[in-house]
């Protein structure tokens, strides 16, 4: 509240920038609440954002902030870590050949019930803090995913890394159910084996993710990391690119590393298979997945059809 007693200039200007600023800001989102109105937003949870405590809170709403605003969001979430983390507890050697995780019988077990059991939970009981919204599932369920198994390649040759997938069926029906009901699906990434006895497969959650994008004919597919984006000429830190052409992406694709790859394929398969908007965003911000979907400059690279 002003007061006669405040000077020219001080605290009472002060307060009009911050309402003004605030102001702003609210109004910079209403076209994109109007674009997005609706839409089906694929966000792949990840890195960072999914194991510091106060980033995950911010996530989750995020999300439900997206779903407020009148989007459908689906959360497909990763984990990497915390199977890592779990194997180390419990004694089992883990290893990575060609960004794919060595998943032998025993292995695949603990991914199982980390994916679905712990991390999936956590993240729908942090939604679920704000309201009956949240509704967890595997890609088991109700013939999610169904995978085949495939090799790593590893210096050009193909190895064998075990109980690994790759996703070749999506069933959305499950998934767009709950979009009708209003919930916010979240998705952990276990894929029943086609024609696999019940076998299950573990399959990159980036590339599942982005199956699950093109399935849904989702209006935009957001990927989490811990960096700021995409740079092309990496570790330059002034190579950091902003928006990026499909074809131009598969022309970079051969000379990115390590975990930069599969979420880049990721986003140029989503592109490709009728996402016209895929963005890797930097998940150390509290609020990305706001600040890329609801301002003008968004935040991270975005990859958009050639
Ligand atoms: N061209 C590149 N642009 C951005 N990051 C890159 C690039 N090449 C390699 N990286 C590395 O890839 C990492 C992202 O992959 P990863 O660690 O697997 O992600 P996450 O844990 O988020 O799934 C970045 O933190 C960075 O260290
Ligand atoms: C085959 C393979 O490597 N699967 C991954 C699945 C989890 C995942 O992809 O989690 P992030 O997104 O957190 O990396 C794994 O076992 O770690």
């Amino acid at each position: 509240m002003s007061s006669d007693t405040t000077p020219p200039g001080g605290a009472a200007d002060a307060g009009a920038e911050e309402a003004e600023a605030k102001a702003r800001v609210l109004v910079e989102a209403l076209p994109w609440l109007q674009r997005w109105r609706g839409a089906i937003v694929v966000v792949k949870y990840g890195g960072n954002a999914m194991v510091d405590d106060e980033l995950k809170r911010a996530f989750a709403e995020d999300v439900v902030f997206l779903r407020t605003a009148g989007l459908r969001p689906v959360v497909v979430h990763g984990g990497g870590p915390q199977i890592s983390a779990m194997l180390d507890r419990l004694g089992i050697e883990s290893e990575f050949r060609g960004g794919l995780r060595v998943t032998t019988p025993e292995a695949m077990e603990v991914v199982r019930m980390v994916l679905t059991g712990q991390v999936g939970r956590e993240l729908v009981g942090l939604i679920n803090s704000h309201g009956p919204l949240a509704v967890g599932l595997s890609g088991e369920d109700a013939h999610l995913l169904q995978a085949v198994r495939r090799p790593a390649v590893v210096d050009g040759q193909q190895v064998d890394v075990g109980l690994v997938g790759d996703v070749v069926e999506v069933d959305p029906s499950a998934v767009m159910d709950l979009l009708d009901a209003g919930r916010i699906p979240v998705i952990s990434t276990i894929a029943p084996q086609v024609d696999g006895d019940g076998q299950v497969l573990n399959v990159n959650a980036d590339t599942a993710a982005s199956a699950i994008a093109v399935a849904l004919g989702a209006q935009k597919f957001v990927v989490m990391t811990d960096v700021a984006g995409l740079y092309s000429d990496w570790p330059d830190r002034s190579s950091l690119v902003r928006e990026i052409s499909a074809d131009a992406l598969a022309e970079l694709l051969p000379s990115l590393q390590s975990g930069m790859v599969p979420k880049m394929e990721a986003c140029l398969r989503a592109v490709r298979g009728g996402v016209p908007r895929a963005t890797v965003i930097d998940g150390r911000l509290p609020h990305a997945v706001l600040l890329e979907v609801f301002t003008t400059t968004g935040v991270g690279t975005m990859v958009v059809p050639s």
